[in-house]
C-alpha cells in the first residue's frame, strides 16, 4: 500500500503534499477519480439494500469527489438523486461534475425516504468555518430520519485539524479519507462523528506524506526500539528501582495503584514512600513492593542519597499541595526522571513556570493531566478555542520542558520538541477511578528502567490500553492494575492497529 497510516496531517499539510504529487507529474483528476471510486466501493460494500444514494456535494473539491462517486454508482445500476450547488468551474470538481449525467437539484429539495443513504461531499479539508443554513438543514434532516451518512473526507462541519466541529456537522456511519489520517479523525468528538474510519489509497506515494507535522496516531514505531529488554544477566537494579509517593492514610490507594502497574511494567524495584502514619496500612497490602516511612524534607534528602533510586512518581492521592511542591523541587534537583500526576499537578496551579525552570535541560519529567488538571495547571491554553487538543498539549510540553500526556479518550503524548500522538484505541471501560494512578505507575515503571520519556509515556499509554482489554468490561482499577505486563515485542505487536 502506498501509504503510511501511522502519520497524521492536518489539512493544511495534505494541500502542501497535493501540490507536490502535482509537481512529481501525479494528474490531481487522477486523484479524484480514485478517491470518488473508494467512496462509491464503501456505499455498495456497506449499504447493497440502499434504494437510493443521495449525493450531496459541494462547491469544492469534495463535491468533485461525490459526483465522481455519483457517477461510478450510477454505471452500477444504482439509483442516485445529486443535490447542492454546482462547482466552481475550470478545476477538477468542474470536470467530475460535467462527466457525471443526471441533473443537480437545489440542497434543499432532498425529501428523505426509507431507504436512502447518503453520500455527504459538501465539504472536507476546505471547511473553515460554520455551515450556513442550508447545510444545517439538511443536517438536521438527515438525523431526524436516521438516514445513514457516508463522509467524504470527513463529515461537513468537522474541523480536519481540530477534530471540534465549526457548528452543525453530520454524523456519519462511515468516513471515507485519503492518503492519510487527520487528527480530526482521531481527537474527539470528531472520532464519533467519524463512525468507522476507511482511510484509502488514492496514488499519492508514502514518502510525500512525511509532513513536518511530526504527529502520529500512538503506535509501537515510536517506541519499540527503545523499550527494556530482557537480559539473562539481568538483576533487580539493572531494571531500576521506581520510587511512589504515598499521600495520607484515607488516600493510600492511589500510589499502591500506582506502585504495583509500576513492577508489572518491569521496574526492578518498587518501594512506597509513605507518611510515617500510613505505612502499617500500607504493609498489610503488599508483599514485593518495599515499604518507607518518610516523613519531610530531610528523610526525603537522605533517600535520595541512594543513586538507585532511578523515577519517582508523586501524585496519586499525595493531598498536601506544600509538600508536594517542595518534594518536587527536591525530586527535580537529582536529575532523575519524575512523573507527576493529580495532586501534584494541580498543586503548582500558582507556579507553574518554576516548575519548568525546575525541570529544565535534558527532559526528565512527566505529566498526566486528564481535562480538569490540565485546565488548573495552563488555564490559558484550554480557554482558548482555536487550539486543538494537540496544539494545547504541544504547547504546555514546551512551556514546561516536559512530556505531557493529556489524558481523554484521545490521550494526546506531547514533548517539549514537538512530536506528539494521537491514542485513539483504549476501551471506553477504562474511564474508571483509579485508572490514571495506574497510567502514572506504568510511566514510572517504564522511565525507572531509563526509557526516554516520550516513547515511555506513548508506550505506557498503549500498554495502559492493552491492560484494560485483558482486565475487560467492568473491570476496576485494581483489575487493571493487575492486568499490566511488561512491555515486549509481542505486546508491541498486539498493539498495532
Ligand atoms: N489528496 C487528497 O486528499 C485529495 C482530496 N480531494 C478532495 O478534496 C477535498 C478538499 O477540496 P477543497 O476544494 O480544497 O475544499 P472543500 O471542497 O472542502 O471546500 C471547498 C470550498 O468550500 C467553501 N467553504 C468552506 N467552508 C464553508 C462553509 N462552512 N460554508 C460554505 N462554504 C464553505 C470554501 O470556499 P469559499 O470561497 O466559499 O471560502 C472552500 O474553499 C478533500 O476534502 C477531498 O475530499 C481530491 O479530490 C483528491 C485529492
Ligand atoms: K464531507
Amino acid at each position: 500500500m502506498a501509504i503510511d497510516d501511522t502519520r497524521l496531517v492536518t489539512p493544511a499539510a495534505m494541500g502542501a503534499i497535493d501540490a507536490a504529487a502535482a509537481r512529481g507529474g501525479i494528474d490531481s483528476f487522477t486523484l479524484m477519480q480514485a478517491a470518488g471510486a473508494h467512496v462509491a466501493a464503501v456505499v455498495l460494500a456497506h449499504y447493497p439494500d440502499a434504494l437510493r444514494v443521495v449525493v450531496v456535494c459541494g462547491p469544492g473539491n469534495n463535491g468533485g469527489d461525490g459526483h465522481v462517486a455519483a457517477r461510478l454508482l450510477m454505471q452500477s445500476g444504482v439509483a442516485v438523486a445529486r443535490f447542492g450547488a454546482p462547482p466552481k468551474p475550470g478545476g477538477d470538481a468542474a470536470r467530475a461534475f460535467t462527466e457525471c449525467p443526471g441533473s443537480l437539484a437545489p440542497l434543499e429539495d432532498w425529501q428523505p425516504r426509507a431507504g436512502d443513504v447518503v453520500i455527504d461531499a459538501l465539504f472536507g479539508a476546505g471547511l473553515d468555518r460554520a455551515v450556513g443554513d442550508d447545510v444545517a438543514a439538511v443536517i438536521a434532516r438527515a438525523e431526524a430520519t436516521g438516514t445513514p451518512v457516508v463522509a467524504v473526507d470527513l463529515p461537513s462541519g468537522l474541523s480536519g485539524r481540530t477534530g471540534a466541529p465549526t457548528g452543525p456537522c453530520f454524523r456519519a456511519e462511515h468516513t471515507v479519507t485519503f492518503a492519510a489520517r487527520k487528527p480530526g479523525h482521531l481527537l474527539m468528538p470528531g472520532r464519533a462523528l467519524c463512525g468507522r474510519l476507511h482511510l484509502c489509497d488514492i496514488g499519492i506515494p508514502a514518502r510525500l506524506i512525511a509532513s513536518d507535522d511530526r504527529l502520529w496516531r500512538n503506535h509501537p514505531g515510536l517506541y519499540s526500539d527503545h523499550l527494556p529488554v530482557a537480559d539473562a544477566a539481568a538483576h533487580k537494579y539493572t531494571h531500576g528501582h521506581l520510587a511512589v509517593f504515598s499521600g495520607p492514610l484515607i488516600s493510600s490507594g492511589a500510589a499502591r495503584l500506582a506502585a504495583v502497574a509500576g513492577l508489572r511494567a518491569g521496574a526492578g524495584l518498587v518501594t512506597v514512600a509513605s507518611p510515617p502514619n500510613a505505612v502499617l496500612t500500607q504493609a498489610s497490602h503488599f508483599t514485593a513492593i518495599m515499604q518507607r516511612a518518610l516523613g519531610g524534607a530531610d528523610a526525603l534528602a537522605d533517600w535520595l542519597g541512594d543513586r538507585r533510586l532511578s523515577a519517582f512518581v508523586l501524585g496519586p492521592g499525595f493531598g498536601d499541595a506544600d509538600k508536594a511542591r517542595a518534594f518536587t523541587r527536591q525530586l527535580a534537583d537529582t536529575g532523575r526522571p519524575v512523573v507527576l500526576d493529580a495532586d501534584g499537578i494541580t498543586a503548582h496551579a500558582a507556579c507553574r513556570d518554576a516548575l519548568g525552570a525546575a525541570f529544565g535541560g535534558a527532559v526528565r519529567l512527566a505529566l498526566t493531566p486528564h481535562e480538569g488538571e490540565f485546565a488548573r495547571l495552563f488555564p490559558d491554553l484550554a480557554k482558548d478555542p482555536a487550539l486543538s487538543k494537540v496544539d494545547r498539549a504541544r504547547a504546555a510540553a514546551a512551556m514546561l520542558n516536559a512530556v505531557v500526556v493529556y489524558k481523554g479518550a484521545d490521550t494526546v503524548i506531547a514533548a517539549p520538541d514537538g512530536r506528539s500522538a494521537i491514542n485513539a484505541d483504549a476501551p471506553a471501560w477504562l474511564a474508571t477511578a483509579g485508572s490514571g494512578d495506574v497510567l502514572a505507575g506504568i510511566l514510572g515503571g517504564l522511565l525507572a528502567q531509563a526509557m526516554p520519556v516520550f516513547e515511555a509515556a506513548c508506550a505506557a499509554v498503549a500498554m495502559h490500553g492493552l491492560a484494560a482489554r485483558r482486565a475487560g468490561i467492568g473491570m476496576t482499577a485494581e483489575d487493571l492494575a493487575g492486568q499490566v505486563r511488561p512491555p515486549d515485542h509481542s505486546a508491541a505487536d498486539a498493539g498495532r492497529t
